[in-house]
């Protein structure tokens, strides 16, 4: 079929949108992939679906498929393009929508300069539901946060790293580092990514704290690889910085493709993630 595609992206995260409300789409797993396949689709690291609410109350639905093919939860970044996407081509004339995701819903804001934001819900706290198995780890309380030891195999050697679990509709395991360039994202992020401990898979985030209302992050993201910026991660990394003791709100987050700002206020309160969204170039696929 021939198939519309934005290409947009935030913070240098960068997306497939496709406007599923005009256009009928039914697409299998190998197809979400090859749509995001840089040699043979169009390349993303996530492909975003719009489409019709099925909830009542919410004024779209809003699909996230990793580059891997998965079908995932939610995406912090996608959710900015997303509103800036339904804005620009007419689907609402809104500034502020409700959008049903597969984690629950959200409320992204255009505003009035050009940035985003969006209450990205509260965080999911309990390990067991974000989900990260803990059974017979010792962890270690700093704060109001555990820290957990995670046993990584290094070729023959053994390795621990000690992690936060949260979740944010999508799972990660965030851990401070000393120098975010310097850290063996691409030899451990697979490990993190791929742990046993973690039965649906997770985002692997690195952060270097540079004061507390300001940190350097970096993440190797579940079903993509390293990204420029995770918008989810950049919220699970101020929420275990802030529940450790070590950052206070709003935190300043800078990707390796732009900078995001991330305000919480403490364990039941939704996580507000502002920052840009940019729409690169309009296409058509045969696919
Ligand atoms: N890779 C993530 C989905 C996209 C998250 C990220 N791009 C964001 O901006 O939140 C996962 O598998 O949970």
């Amino acid at each position: 079929m021939k198939l519309k595609f934005t290409k947009m992206h935030g913070a240098g995260n960068d997306f497939v949108v496709i406007d599923g409300v005009n256009q009928h789409i039914d697409f299998t797993p190998a197809q979400w992939k090859l749509l995001g396949d840089r040699r043979f689709g169009v390349g993303a690291d996530q492909i975003l679906l719009v489409e019709k609410p099925t909830e009542a109350g919410c004024d779209f639905r809003y699909r996230i498929f990793n580059a891997d093919g998965g079908e995932v939860e939610q995406c912090g970044n996608g959710s900015r393009a997303f509103v800036k996407f339904v804005s620009e081509k007419g689907l609402t004339d809104q500034r502020s929508i409700t959008v049903q995701t597969k984690a629950g819903v959200i409320a992204p804001r255009l505003e009035a300069d050009g940035s985003i934001t969006v209450d990205m819900g509260a965080p999911i706290l309990e390990p067991g539901r974000v989900p990260f198995d803990a059974e017979g780890l010792q962890g270690e309380p700093q704060g109001r946060d555990t820290l957990w030891p995670l046993v990584l195999e290094l070729g023959g050697a053994r390795e621990s790293v000690l992690i936060s679990a949260v979740s944010m509709g999508n799972p990660h395991a965030v851990q401070v580092v000393d120098d975010v360039d310097a850290a063996p994202v691409e030899l451990t992020g697979p490990l993190i990514e791929h742990h046993v401990r973690f039965p649906n898979r997770v985002n692997a985030g690195f952060m270097q704290i540079i004061d507390r209302q300001h940190v350097k992050l970096r993440v190797f993201e579940r079903g993509v690889g390293e990204t420029l910026a995770c918008g989810t991660g950049a919220c699970a990394a101020a929420v275990a910085g802030i529940r450790r003791g070590l950052l206070d709100s709003p935190v300043r987050i800078d990707a390796r493709g732009g900078q995001l700002s991330i305000s919480w206020d403490g364990e039941g309160q939704p996580v507000w993630l502002t920052g840009p969204a940019v729409t690169v170039f309009e296409g058509e696929i045969e696919i």
